[in-house]
């Protein structure tokens, strides 16, 4: 039998976002020797690193190594080193550049609870128990890439900031296609957000989902949801959720809210794809959704989880390697059951005990299962 091999693009980016990334890949390199297969491991600066190196957030050459990667493991960029540079030189343009340029506008951010950290989600067990819900974020157009946009200077010397966000069909149908598909993997279920009440790119974006659900997706379930009471409703009643389908901003916004549901922000993964074959989306990003957490960073205890659940992801969308990342998600979760937890689930663990801690289970995964 040939080795498979992939070739894979590793940002770690700033702040915590290279902590993390040393454990995802000691859990990466672990699969790969359990595997018959190759990870071709390059490394590039991006986010405030590359701008201190380089003098801009993510160079051409690292686009074009990413376009020619199948995947590109994302940690997270970002710092209070590098506010108030231009628009342009702001560390978060690597992220949105490489999301906008390899054309990947579905940002998939599963909330999931495991078991062991029913006592670390923020509501009750009876409301959050079995929780598994999934939000797909558009993330190429709206609030974040509209036009117009600037900040403009008032005859008056008022500073005014100002943002667009657009939507149109096609950009909401592919979106839509992505969560209908989703949904009918799971339960069924869209629920579509936006603010149809207030701004017309909601009006049209529920006009356009109601649309194609009657036109490709009559089985699933669709329904409609103001963002602001999407916010409470997570709260409230989260496992009335199947798949949560929003724009750029909101999906932000809740997906932040949905983690601390499941424990912690640093649990979250998430995949960046284009489509749902994975064919039609490699070179796809995978991430964390939380960012480069400036407060912690250099003390050595971010959670690894999101950024090693971010591997998982890749390895079952973009790599077709589904039993690896079962074992490297229920070695997370057992490695929790164990007691590994850094302090943001209330655990002492530094972030590279939590490393060692599931690589010790999946170790143990990987040697029962042969
Ligand atoms: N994809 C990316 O690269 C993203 C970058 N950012 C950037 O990150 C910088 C910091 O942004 P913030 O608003 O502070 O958001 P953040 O997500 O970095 O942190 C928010 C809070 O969550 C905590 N946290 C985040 N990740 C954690 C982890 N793995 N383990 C334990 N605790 C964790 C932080 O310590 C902080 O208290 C900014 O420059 C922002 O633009 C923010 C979000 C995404
Ligand atoms: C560009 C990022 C800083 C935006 C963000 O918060 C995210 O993608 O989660
Ligand atoms: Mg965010």
């Amino acid at each position: 039998m040939s080795q498979s091999s992939f070739r894979i693009l590793v940002l770690p980016g700033d702040g915590v976002g290279p902590e993390v990334m040393e454990q995802a890949v000691r859990i990466l390199k672990h699969v790969e020797a359990q595997s018959d297969t190759h990870f071709d491991l390059e490394y590039a600066l991006a986010g405030g690193c590359a701008i201190d190196a380089h003098g801009t957030p993510l160079l051409d050459e690292t686009m074009e190594r990413a376009r020619a990667s199948h995947a590109v493991l994302f940690g997270s960029v970002g710092g209070p080193k590098w506010e108030g540079l231009g628009f342009n030189l702001r560390p978060e343009i690597a992220i949105l550049r490489l999301r906008k340029e390899l054309n990947l506008f579905a940002n998939l951010r599963p909330a999931t609870l495991f078991t062991p950290l029913i006592d670390a989600s923020t509501l009750k067990p009876e409301v959050i128990g079995g929780l598994d819900l999934m939000i797909v974020r558009e993330c190429a157009g709206g609030l974040y890439f509209g036009e117009p946009r600037g900040i403009e200077t008032l005859r008056n010397g008022d500073k005014r900031g100002f943002n667009t966000e657009t939507y149109s069909t096609q950009e909401i149908e592919r979106v839509g296609r992505v969560a209908f598909q989703l949904a009918s993997d799971r339960r069924n279920q869209v629920c579509s957000v936006e603010k149809a009440n207030v701004t017309e790119s909601g009006l049209v974006w529920r006009e356009v989902m109601s649309a194609l659900h009657a036109r490709e997706f009559p089985d699933v379930t669709l329904r409609h949801m103001y963002a602001d009471n999407c916010a409470m409703q997570l709260v409230r009643a989260p496992r009335q959720f199947d798949v949560i389908v929003t724009g750029n901003m909101f999906g932000d916004i809740l997906s932040d809210l949905a983690s601390m549901l499941t424990g912690s922000l640093g649990m979250l993964p998430s995949a960046t794809i284009g489509a749902t074959k994975a064919e039609l989306f490699n070179p796809a990003i995978y991430e964390p959704i939380h960012g480069s957490a400036p407060d912690i960073a250099g003390k050595g205890i971010a959670n690894p989880m999101a950024q090693i659940l971010s591997v998982a992801m890749m390895l079952r969308l973009s790599l077709g390697m589904p039993k690896q990342a079962a074992q490297v998600e229920q070695a997370c979760i057992d490695a929790l059951a164990a007691g590994a937890r850094t302090p943001d689930l209330g655990g002492d663990f530094c972030t590279e005990q939590v490393g060692n801690a599931i690589l010790a289970q999946l170790e143990r995964l990987t040697s029962s299962a042969v």
